[in-house]
């Protein structure tokens, strides 16, 4: 393109200011008249070759290069201007481009434009305050073309948390195929997506947030909070890094499955989990078992050793058990006080039994002296209760079950372990 006329028009306006003596206070002053010159000259400048929407870089960083190299590089002032020029004309050719569409105009936008632009200083004024915040706001943001899915404009946030630039961001399908390679995911962030955008249609164009995998550059995985605008022709959508606050209700979450003192999952946990395995064991033909444990003597070791090294006790035998139960389905955690349990999925009355056996070994290893019991060192009682599809109750009864097997070891005289008859 030949820019010999705009790079004449904007070099004497660049002369023409430079001569005058207050040049650093105009420039300083976001409200000065040569601001406003600046933007007619914009006006001018676009008369002699309309904007061109959605393009990037838009051919009058060009321009400005050309006029930089027509520069002397010596005058400090010309430099000046020129660069609160390029400044200013980001500002007013977001100023353009929203005007646009606030104006709704799709059939001639260049036109409307410039009607737009000419009537509405003051309004001009505040968008570019909008143009400023584009750029400068600490998140990163982008405006995409609703037909194509092209993204037309990111900000520089933007670039620096996913590394990609204008010219090589990805479309939006392009996104969906990287952040979500499995295909049902992928449908399933789609039609969240979908229905956030339908859900902006009757909310003035505001598009809910919610949270999305995004692929960077360097492919790295990212969970961002995603909302926006739906300004006509394009979204204007805006990125929340979500990954810490997900990240903290992980933590959250686990905290309130996690038994504080032994740091094994809790009672709550368990009673989730055994809700699962058993209506698993329903559909499915396989058995569960259930080990309940208790700590034989219990109380008479806190009172001869005190309570502190009570929990300590309760910690190295939880941590044990957490050991011995290896299989990654297998299931350990405190029932409460100095009882524990063992959720062993797919396993028979042998099988529990073989792992009972294995945790009294284990315990017996602890060597956790213990005047107060049978064997001079600490031990546990057992009971175990085993179910298959046929048999299948209630979870509750099935922990009643245990429990009466648990019972019966006791009276055995402890460190014992007993099995439910069953049905
Ligand atoms: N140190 C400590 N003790 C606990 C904790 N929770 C429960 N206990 C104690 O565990 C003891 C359990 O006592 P009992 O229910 O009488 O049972 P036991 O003395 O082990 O006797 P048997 O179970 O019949 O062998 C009580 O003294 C509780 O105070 C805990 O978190 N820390």
């Amino acid at each position: 393109m030949n820019y010999a006329s705009h790079v004449n028009k904007v070099k004497s306006f660049i002369l023409d200011y430079s001569k005058k003596t207050d040049i650093s206070e105009l420039l300083n002053n976001p409200l000065s008249e040569l601001k406003e010159t600046a933007y007619y000259l914009f006006d001018e400048l676009i008369t002699i070759t309309p904007p061109i929407f959605f393009q990037e870089p838009h051919p009058i960083v060009e321009l400005f290069k050309l006029i930089e190299q027509s520069l002397s590089p010596n005058l400090k002032v010309e430099k000046a201007l020129l660069e609160h020029l390029e400044t200013w004309w980001v500002e007013w050719h977001f100023v353009a481009t929203m005007n646009a569409k606030l104006l709704n105009e799709h059939n001639d936008p260049q036109q409307k434009y410039l009607i737009a632009h000419t009537h509405h200083p003051m309004r001009n004024h505040e968008l570019s305050h909008y143009a400023k915040l584009f750029t400068v706001l600490p998140m990163p943001i982008c405006n995409v073309c609703v037909e194509t899915g092209d993204i037309l404009k990111v900000n520089q946030r933007y670039i620096d948390v996913f590394g990609f630039t204008i010219n090589d961001t990805p479309n939006v399908d392009i996104w969906w195929e990287k952040a979500y390679p499995d295909i049902d995911k992928r449908n399933a962030a789609r039609a969240l997506w979908n229905a956030s955008l339908a859900q902006a249609e009757s909310n003035k164009g505001d598009i809910p947030a919610n949270d999305y995998q995004i692929t960077c550059k360097n492919g790295e995985q990212v969970i961002m909070q995603v909302s926006g605008i739906n300004i006509g022709n394009e979204f204007l959508v805006v990125f929340n890094d979500a990954t810490e606050r997900i990240k903290a209700h992980e933590i959250l979450s686990e905290m309130a499955f996690l038994d504080s003192l032994t740091k094994i999952a809790n009672r709550r946990r368990f009673d989730e989990k055994i809700v699962d395995e058993f209506s698993r064991v329903k559909l499915a033909n396989c058995q569960l078992s259930l080990i309940i444990i208790d700590i034989d003597n219990f109380k008479k070791f806190n009172d001869r050793h005190g309570h502190i090294a009570g929990d300590k006790c309760l910690y190295a035998v939880a941590q044990k058990l957490a050991d011995t139960v290896s299989r990654p389905e297998d299931f350990v955690a405190r029932y409460g006080g100095e009882e524990f349990v063992v959720l062993l999925p797919q396993t028979d009355k042998q099988g529990a039994l073989f792992v009972a056996e294995q945790i009294q070994k284990a315990i017996e290893m602890l060597a956790i002296v213990h005047e107060d019991s049978f064997t001079g060192y600490l031990s546990v009682s057992m009971g175990i209760n085993t179910v298959n599809h046929h048999q299948c109750d209630d979870h509750l009864t099935f922990i009643q079950a245990a429990d009466d097997a648990l019972y019966y070891a006791k009276n055995q005289g402890r460190n014992c372990i007993a099995l439910s008859p069953g049905k």
